[in-house]
């Protein structure tokens, strides 16, 4: 049975430790010192000293324990009164707008209506300063002025603001009026009739908990749910189509039966004629998330739902909840999430990885009446998302790697409402054909996955997320909600996103505190690879049954899985550049602790729900406090105590922040790149235009991403100079096989337009798809299916090459000039917000190994405390370092050594930027690492400010310049 410690805010010594260590015989003279408190952390704690590797007090190898479950504490939860010292022990805050400070957050309205705190302890009203990690309710925290004395009631709901709650609903859903209670009559029938099995969902928190509901049979099959394994569609084919059938009728139930043979559902044939249905409605047996079988009665959770949408509340919620998933509460900030939701309030949800944020829309997502669009920065990870969708809510999936006819069956199935939660990609947004299918269908519910991608000052900002604004959701789509969702923004990208998608201040619901059940250590490393075997060797990892290591570079990985091979250790690198199949498959191994060890990249863990992975160790240090977040948020998802060991050194330091030069531009290059853009600004409007990304990527030296982020920017921006396309291949090939091509563009204008927009070169007519597309006035697609055609009668066979970013021109900037000033600047403060969060990174993890002085529970190289604290301070105070004094400002050989390099050089054209991206080691589409390192200057200033050797560069290229001038001068003379 699965558990969870971040129900109630539990302490470490509250969740049992995987591998409880003995009382040691003879303890060290330093614990000895320890104080009551500090002991029983230790005591689950694996410490050695920073100095020597003998461990100080390091638990014994495990005689292995049984699973426990952390305690659930719902006395907690209910009354923060019963343990006042202890302020972790208060339950969890919805975030009000003040916690915002009205700075950071000038625009956002606050909600009178919420402005009382909703968690307050009048014995001990919580100061900031006391607690461990900011509590997350606006006044309560910020102001400590929390007079009234008001208590939370379970799950610190504030009573208040919903209570109009029903009212609303009823006018949002226009539902039916309530019905007098069909289920509780029929659960005591049902209680009576059949022998009452107490449902154990796996994710049940605590062992104790069950559930008054009855099921029907309980075993153990494979894993996964037929519904949404069937991801193309097929299955909810069946299975709508089944549901329409749901009645006694023998159509019905041999329709069921082909069905049920198709998709392997277990019906209950064995208890009275088919078991299709019985009096409660249509019993369905489908495999539950742990593997198990799971009965679920599609007429009792009809009855739920309606409840709900009667009246939301937190009885009607619970039952749904327990019909549905198996669970006996929510989980911290669930239901206030969901009555917000419910409510028809935009809402910005920050919970810890694992905390439970899905279940905050698929909850929902069956009341709504309307669809309800999920939308996930990756495939997989919509793919995860989908399986683990619970087997009441029918989903679906639109991506790119669909066939076109699997997307049509998804949009049928769509107009048929016969799904209720669909997963797209944020670039699903630029195709007109998939905005065009909302028109009839309506959406209730927009759920942001990963929302912290949607601000450039979050560490994994995505352009297509730039798309995702209020404006487009509501106006476009007619989305009536949004419900953004991460585990990772500090106050600054919560500000953006939430502004963006225009999510009042009030409508905040937050708690970063990572969980207790991590333990977190840190060393400084001078040779991790000797250091991580001894690490493996070493108490607690050794007993770890199933580990993670994150390295920055895909050679590291590969590197250390052949040394865990050789040293018997069961162990697959993950990183993109493997074949995705390859990939899934080592996903596969992992998950069925068939391999102990995955060391792999960033790449590898989002949507990974894999409970019982002991132990999360970095290799190099993360880019960002919150990739670091993230990653240790892999860990320990069943509640037990895991490890999390990070190695860091100045090397990989300084060769990561360089990194994070890789994305900054010049700005007579982006004056370049708007010129080109706009060149076919001749045209009559909806001309559509396209720019080859690789070809466009090495001529301005600028990744693909980069150019993408500059031509959202220029639609998405104050003023719409173009509209994006979605991406294609333009360069077309072709060749004519039956009829002679002169003759075939005497019948087919289209043909007599390739002909005339077409380079012949050994027969073949290579032409561009946007041309012959401009010159018929026919649409990209109605020109592909035309060639289609052709094809398909034998007269043309052709190749498409050529990736290309589309975009019709919607107005040219009337000062191109002043445009590319202004996006340079943008663009370079991204760039140095990327700088500080690594800067900031490490400075925390130098400030555990070197500077921590230890009296508040560090010990040795275990530094949870402090850790945890630098990582509230930056979500939530926004904390970030000055330039670090290793960086250094400048180098006394650094201008001479620019010197000898262009002279070595004098053959390639540099700008400043690629002289100091060079310099410090940094790969870019026109200087590949591949030719570029071989210089004996690559990397060769990685620790001197990146913008002073710019500088310096640029002086020493202007002198160039102007000694070529005076050359020229002298010759002209
Ligand atoms: N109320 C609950 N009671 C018990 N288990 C729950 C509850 N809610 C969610 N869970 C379980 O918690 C696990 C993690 O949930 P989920 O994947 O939604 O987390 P998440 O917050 O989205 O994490 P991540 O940020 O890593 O994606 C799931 O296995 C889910 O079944």
């Amino acid at each position: 049975m699965d558990s969870d410690s971040d129900s109630d805010g539990s302490h470490v010594s509250s969740t049992p430790p995987r591998h409880p260590p003995q009382p040691s015989p003879l303890p060290s003279r330093r614990a000895l010192l320890f104080t009551a408190k500090s002991r029983t952390q230790a005591k689950n704690t694996s410490i050695t000293s920073t100095k020597s590797s003998r461990p100080i007090l390091r638990p014994k190898p495990s005689t292995k324990q049984p699973r426990k479950n952390p305690p659930s504490n719902p006395k907690t939860l209910e009354n923060p009164i019963q343990n006042p010292q202890n302020p972790s022990s208060l339950p969890f805050q919805i975030h009000k707008n003040d916690t915002i400070s009205s700075e950071v957050l000038p625009n956002l309205t606050k909600n009178a209506s919420c402005s009382k705190p909703l968690i307050q302890n009048p014995l001990s009203p919580p100061k900031f300063s006391d607690l461990p990690f900011q509590i997350h309710r606006n006044d309560t925290l910020l102001s400590n002025d929390n007079s009234s004395g008001e208590v939370l009631p379970a799950g610190g709901l504030c009573v208040s603001k919903f209570a109009s709650f029903s009212k609303t609903r009823k006018a949002i859903l226009n539902l039916e009026p309530a019905e007098a209670d069909p289920i509780e009559p029929r659960l005591a029938q049902q209680t009576e009739k059949k022998e009452a099995v107490v449902r154990k969902h796996p994710n049940l928190i605590g062992s104790n908990v069950s559930s008054s509901l009855p099921v029907k049979k309980v075993k153990c099959v494979n894993e996964g749910n037929f519904v949404r394994l069937n991801i193309n569609g097929y299955g909810k084919k069946f299975a709508s189509k089944f549901k329409r059938r749901n009645s006694n009728s023998s159509s019905g139930k041999k329709f069921y039966r082909r069905w049920k043979k198709k998709v392997g559902v277990v019906g209950k044939e064995g208890e009275g004629g088919n078991g299709l249905c019985d009096e409660e409605g249509l019993v369905v047996e489908v495999k539950g998330r742990g593997g198990e079988r799971l009965d679920f009665d599609t007429k009792l959770i009809g009855d739920a739902v309606m409840r709900v949408r009667n009246e939301a509340s937190d009885e009607n919620l619970l039952r749904l909840l327990k019909l549905t998933f198996g669970y006996d509460s929510f989980r911290d900030g669930q239901l206030e999430t969901i009555k917000m939701v419910l409510s028809g309030k935009s809402t910005m949800l920050v919970l810890p990885t694992g905390a439970g944020k899905s279940l905050c829309y698929q909850l929902p997502a069956m009341v709504f009446q309307g669809v309800t669009v999920v939308i996930s920065p990756l495939i997989s990870l919509m793919i995860d998302q989908l399986k683990q969708l619970p087997a009441a809510v029918e989903g679906g999936l639109l991506c790119s790697s669909q066939t076109p006819e699997e997307v049509l069956e998804t949009y049928k199935l769509l107009e048929e409402g016969s799904i209720k939660v669909l997963f797209v990609s944020p670039e699903r947004f630029l195709n007109s054909e998939f905005l065009s299918i909302f028109c009839d269908t309506q959406i209730s519910l927009v759920v942001i996955d990963e929302a912290h991608c949607v601000s450039e000052w979050s560490h994994n900002f995505r352009p297509s997320y730039m798309r995702l604004k209020a404006s487009l959701l509501r106006d476009k789509l007619g989305a009536q909600c949004i419900l953004a969702m991460t585990a990772t923004a500090t106050t600054k990208t919560l500000y953006s996103v939430m502004h963006a998608l225009d999510i009042p201040s009030s409508d905040l619901i937050q708690a970063v505190k990572p969980r207790d059940n991590l333990q977190l250590s840190v060393s400084l490393s001078e040779n991790r690879m000797k250091d991580l075997m001894t690490l493996l060797k070493s108490s607690p990892f050794s007993e770890a049954k199933s580990i993670i290591i994150y390295c920055k570079f895909q050679f590291e990985t590969d590197l250390i899985c052949k040394y865990l091979c050789d040293s018997n250790i069961s162990a697959k690198s993950y990183h993109s550049g493997i074949f995705a199949k390859e990939r899934s498959r080592t996903q596969e191994l992992f998950c069925a602790n068939k391999i102990r060890v995955v060391v792999a990249t960033v790449a590898f863990g989002m949507g990974l729900n894999k409970k019982d992975i002991d132990a999360v160790i970095h290799y190099s240090l993360p880019e960002s406090l919150e990739e670091y977040v993230q990653e240790i948020g892999r860990a320990g998802r069943d509640g037990r105590i895991s490890y999390c060991h990070l190695f860091f050194d100045d090397v990989s330091y300084f060769k990561t922040r360089s990194l994070m030069y890789s994305d900054g531009v010049d700005e007579y290059v982006v004056n370049k790149l708007l010129c080109q853009i706009f060149s076919g600004s001749t045209n009559p409007a909806g001309k559509i235009c396209s720019l080859i990304k690789e070809s466009a990527s090495r001529k301005f030296d600028m990744k693909e991403e980069v150019i993408l982020t500059i031509l959202t920017q220029l639609e998405l921006g104050e003023v719409q100079y173009l509209h994006l396309l979605p991406q294609m291949s333009v360069t077309c090939t072709l060749n004519f096989h039956q009829t002679s091509p002169a003759l075939l563009a005497m019948k087919d204008a289209v043909v007599s337009a390739i002909l005339k927009n077409s380079v012949i070169k050994d027969g073949q007519y290579i032409f561009d798809i946007p041309s012959v597309a401009n010159s018929t006035r026919l649409q990209v697609n109605d020109l592909s299916n035309h060639l289609q055609t052709l094809k398909l009668k034998g007269e043309v066979t052709y190749e498409l090459k050529d990736q290309a970013y589309c975009y019709v021109i919607m107005e040219v900037p009337k000062d191109i000039c002043s445009l590319a000033t202004w996006l340079t600047k943008w663009l370079s403060e991204v760039e140095s917000c990327k700088v500080r969060k690594m800067d900031t990174m490490y400075d925390a993890a130098v400030f555990a190994a070197e500077a921590c002085d230890k009296v508040h529970g560090c010990l040795g190289r275990q530094h949870t405390p402090c850790l945890q604290r630098k990582i509230a301070e930056y979500f939530i105070s926004g904390t970030e370092v000055d330039v670090p004094k290793k960086i250094g400002g400048s180098s006394p050989f650094l201008t001479a050594d620019i010197k000898v390099f262009l002279q070595c050089n004098s053959q390639a054209k540099f700008t400043p930027r690629a002289i100091a991206r060079i310099l410090h080691g940094i790969a870019s589409p026109a200087f590949p690492s591949a030719t570029w390192s071989r210089t004996h200057f690559w990397g060769r200033y990685m620790q001197t400010d990146f913008k002073a050797i710019t500088e310096a560069a640029k002086a020493e290229l202007l002198n160039i310049v102007g000694k070529d001038s005076i050359k020229q001068g002298h010759s002209q003379d």
